[in-house]
């Protein structure tokens, strides 16, 4: 009999929530040659959205795919809800990935699948109702994000960008994971649908006290998400022993951090960069 299958025994008292849900410890990760994650320590609690920020290549897509054992760290552990994810395999792995949704940078529609059956893959996937209910959960999601009603029969490629996103945030819902991942939710989008796609990040944060990790470039979305923000650094701009997360705090301490980096960054000053350059194109600024 597999641990889901073990009946509760009555007399074994509720264990409490666990409050940090997400423990990164000491992770680092190596491809080749080339080291992304160093140390990290990170930890995400119960029911707080966390905006990741940094210069793109400084690992933080890596960082969600440690998360979710899409990739396995070369050092380190990464606990959620206490069960080691690095140790897990198989079955317990599907079992995992069931309590997060993702919303990837491209969507990643089906492109042969017609909107409706994009939203209702998960849920036939892994066969958790019938199509009744799923037919249910489907235009209850589809209402959700705003997504006009005949629209479920188009294929991806007839949809927007912004519309293309909003179902993959349905498809993200469907299984009403307890842990959602975005990774630059609103990349390529116009500034209104991405204060639209940022509302939806709100409501579905806030309305289902989900917990969620979003990476991304946009200081609006942070402004707008984040409980909590955290940003990492390219490991090639530090030296041997210094931490790679450069700032852990609320959003409005980003524009006043004592780390000029940090200021730098969210203000998207290119200076040290624009110096950089031309050090190497062996002339000045
Ligand atoms: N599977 C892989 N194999 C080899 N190298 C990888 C792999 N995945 C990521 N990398 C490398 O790790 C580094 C960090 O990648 P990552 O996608 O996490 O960056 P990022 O911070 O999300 O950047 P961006 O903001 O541009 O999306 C990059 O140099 C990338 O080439």
């Amino acid at each position: 009999m597999s641990d889901a299958e073990t009946p509760a025994d009555p007399t074994t008292p509720v264990q409490p929530a666990r409050a940090d849900l997400i423990q990164i410890q000491r992770v680092s990760i190596r491809f080749r040659q080339q080291q992304v994650l160093r140390n990290v320590e990170l930890t995400i609690r119960r029911g707080e959205t966390v905006c990741v920020i940094g210069e793109s290549g400084c690992g933080k897509t890596v960082l969600l795919k440690l998360i979710i054992g899409l990739l396995h760290p070369t050092s380190g552990k990464i606990l959620f809800d206490g069960a080691d994810v690095t140790r897990l395999g198989g079955k317990k792995l599907v079992q995992l990935r069931l309590r997060f949704g993702f919303l990837f940078q491209s969507a990643a529609l089906f492109d042969s699948l017609t909107v409706y059956d994009n939203v209702a893959f998960g849920l036939r996937e892994h066969q958790v109702c019938d199509e009744e209910k799923i037919r249910a959960i489907v235009s209850e999601r589809l209402l959700e994000v705003g997504l006009p009603a005949g629209l479920e029969r188009k294929k991806p490629a007839e949809l927007s960008g912004g519309q293309r996103k909003r179902v993959g945030l349905a498809r993200a819902l469907a299984l009403d994971p307890e842990v959602m991942l975005y990774d630059e939710p609103t990349t390529g989008l116009d500034p209104i649908m991405t204060d639209v796609i940022n509302e939806l990040i709100l409501q579905t944060q806030k309305s289902s006290k989900k917990t969620g990790i979003v990476v991304t470039h946009e200081m609006k979305t942070v402004q707008k998400v984040a409980d909590r923000v955290v940003m990492f650094y390219p490991l090639t701009r530090i030296g041997r022993d210094d931490s790679q997360i450069l700032y852990d705090g609320p959003p409005e301490g980003l524009e006043s951090s004592s780390d000029p980096r940090v200021r730098q960054f969210v203000r998207g000053e290119a200076g040290e960069r624009l110096r950089e350059m031309a050090q190497n194109r062996g002339g000045g600024v």
